[in-house]
């Protein structure tokens, strides 16, 4: 008889990695509308439904990872996890000031011709992007936190998308205000950072077993799913949505 995954050994600490690393072929970065956003193809009025539709994810992140932490009773662990929270909500420490990721997303939102309370306001956000972001933000306050750490790690693969911003969009979309690729650019040495520490994590927990690290392949490819769905839903609805008047769809 043929022995399911969950009884074979372990895969080797390598072998784990390079299957989780190997999930990025299912990286939103492959979506059709990522694929046209990066050969220049959207038009203005996408460019800000997409924008628009992610500050929903921009605001979940920190919603999300103090569901992580409440759950986590390992101090060393809510001592590094907290720094995400900082990165998005931003902080004022000692005289050190950074405003956040969140607020940066609203300068990338001014940049690509929103206005503040257009971004804020959340009145482009449509059902089925909320409907993607909110599981991912239910998967977190449902399930072990170690699971939910796991389900971080699509940013295994986002500096590579983050870079392909910076490198083509002042090329594609001239009239975007470069400063507001900011957030892109913060995220590059933030999102290492939080896979070097999620990485090892789930490294470390998940390879007690076999089942145990297919449980965090399917997990990755949950996380995945949403971002994808994500993708979805913005490209769908881009059919309909107005943007200050601008059809989308129409080139500006
Ligand atoms: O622009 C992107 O394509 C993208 C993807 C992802 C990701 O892969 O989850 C994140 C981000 N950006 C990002 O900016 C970010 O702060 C972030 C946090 C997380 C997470 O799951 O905790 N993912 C991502």
């Amino acid at each position: 008889m043929r022995a399911c995954a969950g009884d074979a050994p372990p895969l080797s600490r390598e072998e784990f990695e390079a299957r989780l690393r190997g999930k990025s072929t299912s990286y939103h970065i492959h979506h059709p509308f990522h694929v046209m956003m990066a050969e220049g193809r959207l038009t203005r009025a996408q460019l800000q439904g997409w924008v628009a539709n992610r500050f929903y994810y921009q605001i979940a992140i920190p919603v999300k990872d103090a569901a992580i932490m409440s759950h986590c009773p390992d101090r060393e662990i809510r001592r590094e996890w907290i720094q995400r929270i900082l990165d998005h909500d931003g902080y004022e420490i000692g005289g050190v000031k950074d405003p956040g990721g969140i607020e940066a997303w609203i300068r990338l939102g001014e940049a690509v011709g929103l206005t503040r309370d257009d971004v804020t306001s959340l009145r482009f956000v449509v059902p089925a992007a909320r409907f993607a972001v909110d599981a991912y933000v239910n998967f977190a306050r449902q399930r072990p936190w170690q699971e939910a750490i796991a389900s971080s790690l699509t940013e295994l693969f986002a500096p590579h998308i983050h870079q392909q911003r910076i490198d083509t969009w002042p090329q594609q979309y001239p009239w975007v205000d470069a400063a507001g690729l900011q957030y892109f650019r913060n995220r590059l040495t933030q999102a290492r950072r939080d896979v070097a520490h999620g990485l090892r994590f789930t490294l470390d927990y998940f390879s007690r077993s076999r089942a145990l690290q297919e449980r965090a392949l399917e997990i990755l490819q949950f996380k995945l799913d949403v971002l994808w769905a994500l993708a979805d839903a913005i490209m769908l609805s881009q059919c309909e949505i107005e943007i200050r008047g601008e059809k989308a769809g129409a080139r500006a």
